[in-house]
């Protein structure tokens, strides 16, 4: 359905991502773990068409492209329009006329309210709602688990596992290695800019070791706590 190849972006003379190459199918979650800088929103920003002038190629099956949900690391609201209008509008972007949210909104959102006046979190909730209720047929979540708490997390995994069900292909981020262990289907551990290991779940736990033992070796001996 999505098919990455050789995907590689560079600003200026940096490069941040370097050939990456991989396919979504319908009905996989893909998981991308990585540090800070790694490249996550880049590459997302490349699979969504936000960003322009990479080298490689993003394929999608035809009717794809058109139904691609993207939930962004920070979702951007508009000022004074409440939670309920904000669903209203995304939901018009994809022709559908809808104003009843009261069953769907399992977050609980205070929807009658000014959306730029909830919590980061919140914010992220109403954002993730506006994109499921969509429809879409590709889902490119951008840290969605980031700010929300703990009850909205694991509400967010059974969504994971509902989209899966529903035959939906789903790239997401996070920096808790357990989300997506609980979640994905692939887990892809990008560094740098390319991914240092891709694997299936029956190595996540092994992969989690190993990610662990790269990333962060014995350095907070370093700050020679006694
Ligand atoms: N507009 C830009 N101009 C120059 N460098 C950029 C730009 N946007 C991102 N970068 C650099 O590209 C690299 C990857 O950034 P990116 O935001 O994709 O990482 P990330 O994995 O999403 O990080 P985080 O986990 O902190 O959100 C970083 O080194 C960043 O400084």
């Amino acid at each position: 359905m999505v098919r990455v190849e050789n995907l590689s972006v560079s600003y200026g003379s940096k490069q941040v991502l370097d050939h990456l190459s991989f396919e979504v199918k319908p009905g996989e979650v893909h998981g991308i773990v990585g540090e800070n800088g790694a490249g996550k929103t880049t590459l997302f920003e490349s699979l969504v068409g936000f960003k322009k002038g990479y080298s490689g190629s993003v394929d999608y099956v035809p009717d794809v492209q058109q139904s691609i949900g993207f939930l962004p690391a920070n979702p951007p609201m508009i000022t004074k329009i409440t939670g309920s209008e904000y669903l209203k509008l995304v939901l018009l972007a994809r022709g559908i006329d809808r104003d009843d949210f009261d069953e769907s909104n399992i977050f609980d959102l205070p929807l009658n309210s000014y959306a730029d006046t909830y919590s980061t979190g919140m914010q992220k909730k109403l954002a993730l709602l506006g994109v499921i209720l969509q429809g879409n047929a590709f889902y490119v979540l951008d840290e969605p688990f980031n700010g929300l708490d703990y009850q909205s997390c694991l509400m967010v995994i059974d969504i994971l596992a509902e989209l899966r069900t529903a035959g939906k292909a789903v790239i997401v981020s996070s920096h808790i290695f357990s989300t997506l262990s609980d979640s994905c289907d692939y887990i892809h551990f990008l560094k740098r800019g390319a991914f240092q290991h891709s694997v299936g779940k029956e190595k996540f736990s092994e992969i989690e070791a190993v990610i662990k033992r790269e990333l962060i070796r014995d350095s907070v001996k370093g700050l020679g706590i006694r």
